[in-house]
C-alpha cells in the first residue's frame, strides 16, 4: 500500500445516480450453458477514465457488448445518467450519449479519412431533424468533420485513403468516428492493440484529448497505459468482478497480482 492508495473505506458509497454515467446491476451472460458475465456490478463515474482489464477470455469484450447494447443480458441491467438502457437498441443508446469504438471494419478504405468522418456524421443519429437543409447541413458537417480530424490528430491527412493508413492511424480514425455521435460516454475496445511505443504514446495523449469533457471506458491489455491513463480499474476473471477501485489500491491487491497484474511485473 502506498501514501496515494485508497482502502474501500476510503471511498465513500454512492447513495444516488448523481455522478454516476453508467452502471451495470447484476449483470449475467450465458452462451448456450457458458457463463461469459457473472453478476457483475460496477459504476463508471462521470468524468473518469476507468480501465477494464483482465486475463484472455475474462469477459471483457461480451461486458463491453453488454453496456453499448450490442448484447442483450440473460439478466441484469445497464444504467445510463441514471435511465436503463439494457433493453434499447445500440443505435438509441448511442442517441442517449453513449458511443463505442469501432474495430477497423467500420472504416470504408476506397475513401478518404474526411470522407469516413462525414458519412459517419450523416448518420441518422446524429442528424435525426435536419434532413430539409441539405446545403446547410452538409457546410456544418464539413466544419465538424474537420475540427474531429484535428482532434484525433488527422488534419493533415484528411485527403488520404484510409486503405493507406498506418494500424495507428486507423484506430485514430475509428476514434474520430465514434466522436461523430458525440458520445459523453465513449468505450474503446482495446486501443493500443498491435502498436508499437510510438502508436501507444500517440493513442495515449489521444485518449487524454478525447477524456476533456467525457467519460472514458476502456479494454486494455498494456498495463503500463491503464497505469497512465487510468483513474480507476475493474478486473475481471471468469466473468466476474475480481477487484475495482483506484488503480494503485487494486494494483496491491494480492488477488488481482496472482491473477493477472503479476504475470506483467507490476
Ligand atoms: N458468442 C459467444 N458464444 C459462446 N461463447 C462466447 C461468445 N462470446 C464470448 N464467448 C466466451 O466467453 C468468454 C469471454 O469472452 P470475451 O471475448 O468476452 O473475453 P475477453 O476478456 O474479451 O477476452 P480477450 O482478452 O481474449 O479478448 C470466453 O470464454 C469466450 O469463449
Amino acid at each position: 500500500m502506498t501514501a496515494r492508495s485508497h482502502t474501500h473505506e476510503d471511498t465513500p458509497a454512492p447513495v444516488s445516480h448523481a455522478g454516476v454515467a453508467l452502471e451495470a446491476r447484476h449483470l449475467v451472460k450465458d452462451f448456450r450453458g457458458f457463463r461469459a458475465t457473472n453478476d457483475v456490478s460496477l459504476q463508471i463515474h462521470e468524468g473518469e477514465i476507468h480501465a477494464i482489464i483482465g486475463p484472455n477470455g475474462a469477459g471483457k469484450t461480451t461486458l463491453f457488448n453488454l453496456l453499448s447494447g450490442f448484447l442483450r443480458p440473460t439478466s441484469g441491467e445497464v444504467h445510463l445518467f441514471g435511465q436503463r438502457v439494457d433493453q434499447l437498441r445500440p443505435f438509441e443508446i448511442v442517441r442517449r450519449g453513449l458511443s463505442r469504438s469501432f474495430q477497423i471494419s467500420s472504416v470504408f478504405p476506397s475513401m478518404t479519412v474526411r470522407q469516413n468522418v462525414l458519412v459517419a456524421l450523416q448518420s441518422p443519429t446524429t442528424l435525426p431533424h435536419q434532413f430539409w437543409t441539405p446545403l446547410a447541413r452538409l457546410e456544418s458537417l464539413g466544419e465538424q468533420a474537420d475540427q474531429i480530424l484535428e482532434d484525433v490528430g488527422l488534419g493533415t491527412a484528411h485527403a488520404r485513403l484510409a486503405a493507406d493508413l498506418s494500424h495507428g492511424e486507423k484506430r485514430q480514425l475509428e476514434i474520430g468516428i465514434s466522436l461523430t455521435q458525440h458520445p459523453k460516454v465513449l468505450l474503446l475496445d482495446e486501443p493500443t492493440s498491435g502498436m508499437g511505443s510510438e502508436g501507444v504514446a500517440r493513442v495515449i495523449a489521444l485518449v487524454r484529448q478525447v477524456a476533456r469533457g467525457r467519460t472514458v471506458v476502456l479494454v486494455e491489455h498494456n498495463m503500463s497505459v491503464v497505469a497512465e491513463l487510468a483513474d480507476r480499474i475493474t478486473v475481471l476473471q471468469y466473468g466476474a468482478v475480481l477487484a475495482s477501485g483506484q488503480y494503485e489500491e487494486v494494483r496491491h491487491d494480492p488477488r488481482v497480482i496472482e491473477a493477472y497484474l503479476g504475470e506483467e511485473g507490476h
